[in-house]
């Protein structure tokens, strides 16, 4: 292949691989991986000055603008950083910038490289008034409501001191016990879960839910300083001024003065980062004295006076013992490769979800292979690669399942997807389970005192077939005290759960009833719309997709399910038992048609009511609540904080804005 092939090729893939790393938070290939292609770029586009493109990737950061939001042209640019993957690396750096200081002294800062996504944040007269992600680097989406929802975020600054207007740039994290929680909380409604705390940080934070962004725990570090009258003249003094007026500054930021010193820092947190409570890459060094960060400058991507220092990916060779396949609530068969216990970032390692028959092809595992597992930025263990040459000589390639592994049935393809599944749904033990455990689920019927383990027990015990079986438990009473480990008071629990179930929202039923495609926000919405259950049976594809974000597949799916007579007898008996089928009806004075055809956006906080329930007011009078202004939006609802940005479109747009006491006025009885 000729240069310029190769060259047309590199900036391909790695434009593709911003796009699922920056927007869809989604990466195929690891950092490392990326990285490399990236030096390669570098290299060849060096050699052939003749084919340079200042479009290519090499000169430009990764851009996660959104479309969803509106944008902000940062006053100065927000750059990435060159980076490194060993000392060496470093060291050279420190060595070059003394020859472009001309041998002058200078120190270092080491700080922390946290692995979540960069925010800009503006504040004037000691009052946050924007937050801006760093987008293309020119300009980025405003998320100043999202960023509100913060804790650890001041709002108004505490001391004194503080230029009148000034930025501050930082690092929105979620600390690995929120990404845990969270995760945990998917893999529980079987949502695609987050490969790592940079994926879920920089998805929640491009959230339009702001509710459900405070909701999930970010956090937010700070580490670089921008104004026109800072209060010292050096990087260190100023973030320890920042820290004064209430921003979370990392407390690992040290001052080094020497090359050895900077070694030492990179071998103590090449290990103790592990102990850290949110997840890091790596490690930046940045020169200290702002007067030489000026000297030393910039050059497009990235500044000279600083650089990252990559940890490495941790990896381990270990025996494959066998792969299971293991059936999910859908009926989805996923392989995962058993491993002998391995040691990896501090954690034992004994099972890695191999993911679909696919992967299982393109890895060509055979029996006892050797297998490489990395756990770099990702939680989640992945097999990278098999050792062929420790392959022993009469190994068979491993192969996916036919048939269900535990009932038998033959497996069909899930069409469009890699997927397999069998299609025995009431008969195939973990699916029957697996639908029982979603149903007494927090966020669904939140049935407390029965979790998995006991489902399967009631199961197994052929007292609870199907959902709607459980408010009949009641007549197996003396049998559950009865069992090992039970005794009265857990039963007394499970009974109670049970009774407390009948009063949860109908919103709620529907999701807790397993419909496929139907996750939380889809069954909201469907109740909400439909009412109750006979109008959500009776709906045709055309009425069902006439509500909002649902598609012909979710309506496909929902008529399915309750064409199946089976499914029909559920419901008919969940009635019978007294649970919730249809949304409350609402008091006559809590709904009118006064803000029929009206688009409103909501902005800033409020006093009175909360945001999601000034939403909810404007549905219920016939508005519709939309997210961002457009010549189309009727009324900008505004509280206090409201970032400037959606003012001034208002204000150009001619829109009216109110504020919440006209709000209410307008939907008051006459
Ligand atoms: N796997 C993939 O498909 C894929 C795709 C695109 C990018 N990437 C990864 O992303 C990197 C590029 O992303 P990037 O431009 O955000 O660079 P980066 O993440 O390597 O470094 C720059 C960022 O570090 C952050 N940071 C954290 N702590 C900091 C501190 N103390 N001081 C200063 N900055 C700090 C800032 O947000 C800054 O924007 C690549 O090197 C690659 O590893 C991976
Ligand atoms: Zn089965």
């Amino acid at each position: 292949m000729d240069a310029a092939k190769q060259i047309e090729n590199l900036r391909k893939e790695l434009n593709r691989h911003n796009y699922n790393y920056y927007v869809l938070n989604a990466p195929e290939i690891s950092d490392r991986d990326f990285d490399m292609m990236m030096k390669e770029l570098e290299k060849l586009e060096h050699e052939h000055p003749e084919l340079d493109d200042p479009y290519s990737p090499t000169h430009r950061v990764g851009s996660d603008i959104n479309k969803a939001f509106e944008q902000h042209v940062h006053q100065r640019p927000m750059l990435s950083l060159g980076n490194t993957y060993s000392i060496a690396e470093v060291d050279d750096f420190l060595h070059r910038t003394r020859e472009s200081l001309m041998g002058e002294e200078f120190s270092i800062v080491g700080e922390m490289k946290f692995d979540g996504t960069s925010i800009s944040l503006t504040y004037r007269d000691g009052r946050l008034v924007r937050a801006v992600t760093r987008g293309d680097g020119e300009r980025g989406d405003i998320v100043t409501d999202n960023v509100m929802t913060i804790k650890s975020v001041p709002l108004q600054l505490n001391g004194s001191g503080w230029p009148q207007e000034f930025e501050i740039r930082g690092e929105i994290v979620l600390p690995w016990k929120a990404f845990d929680r969270l995760n945990a909380e998917r893999e529980f409604n079987e949502e695609p879960l987050f490969a790592n705390p940079r994926n879920a940080a920089a998805g929640t934070l491009k959230m339009q839910n702001s509710a459900e962004v405070a909701r999930r725990g970010l956090d937010a570090v700070f580490y670089y300083l921008l104004g026109d009258n800072l209060p010292c003249d050096n990087h260190y003094d100023n973030m320890m001024e920042a820290r004064k007026w209430g921003f979370k500054v990392s407390s690992e930021m040290k001052l080094l003065h020497s090359i050895e010193e900077v070694d030492r820092f990179i071998e103590y947190w090449d290990t103790a980062r592990k102990e850290l409570p949110v997840a890091t890459d790596g490690l930046v060094f940045k020169v200290n004295n702002l007067r030489q960060q000026l000297n030393l400058g910039y050059t497009a991507k990235s500044p000279r006076w600083a650089i990252a220092y990559k940890f490495q990916a941790e990896r381990a060779l270990t025996q494959l013992r066998f792969v299971s396949f293991e059936v999910g609530r859908t009926g989805v068969v996923t392989p995962v490769a058993n491993l002998e216990p391995v040691l990896l970032s501090g954690t034992i390692v004994k099972r890695a979800s191999l993911h679909n028959a696919d992967i299982v092809r393109t890895l060509d595992i055979h029996e006892h292979d050797m297998l490489y597992v990395e756990k770099g930025g990702e939680i989640i263990p992945k097999i990278t690669g098999v050792d062929t040459d420790s392959r022993l000589p009469d190994a068979k390639p491993v192969t996916f399942v036919t048939d269900c592994p535990i009932c038998g049935t033959r497996l069909v393809r899930v069409e469009g997807e890699a997927a397999w599944m069998c299609p025995n749904k009431w008969g195939c033990p973990p699916q029957i389970c697996g639908r029982i455990e979603h149903f007494v689920g927090r966020r669904m019927m939140n049935i407390e005192g029965i979790g998995e383990e006991i489902v399967v027990i009631l199961y197994q015990n052929g007292w609870v077939n199907d959902i709607a079986d459980l408010y009949d438990l009641h007549t197996h009473r003396t049998e559950i005290e009865a069992l090992p480990g039970f005794g009265p008071r857990t039963a007394d629990r499970m009974i109670d759960g049970i009774e407390a179930s009948r009063q949860v929202p109908f919103e709620r039923v529907m999701y807790a009833l397993s419909i496929p495609f139907v996750g939380e926000t889809v069954a909201k919405k469907l109740a909400r719309s439909l009412g109750d259950i006979d109008s959500v049976m009776n709906a045709g594809v055309e009425a069902l997709t006439a509500i909002d974000d649902i598609g012909p597949r979710i309506a496909e799916s929902v008529q399915e399910y309750f064409n199946n007579p089976v499914n029909r007898d559920i419901i008919e008996r969940l009635r019978r038992a007294g649970v919730q089928m249809s949304m409350p009806k609402r008091d006559d004075a809590d709904s009118s048609d006064r803000l029929a055809g009206k688009s409103i956006v909501i902005s800033g906080t409020f006093s009175k009511h909360s945001r999601d329930e000034y939403k909810d007011m404007i549905e219920r009078h016939g508005g519709k609540n939309v997210s961002s202004i457009s010549k189309k939006t009727d009324y900008l609802l505004a509280g206090e904080n409201m970032g400037p940005a959606k003012l001034q479109k208002a204000t150009s747009l001619n829109i009216p804005i109110i504020d919440e006491d006209t709000f209410l006025k307008m939907i008051e009885n006459d």
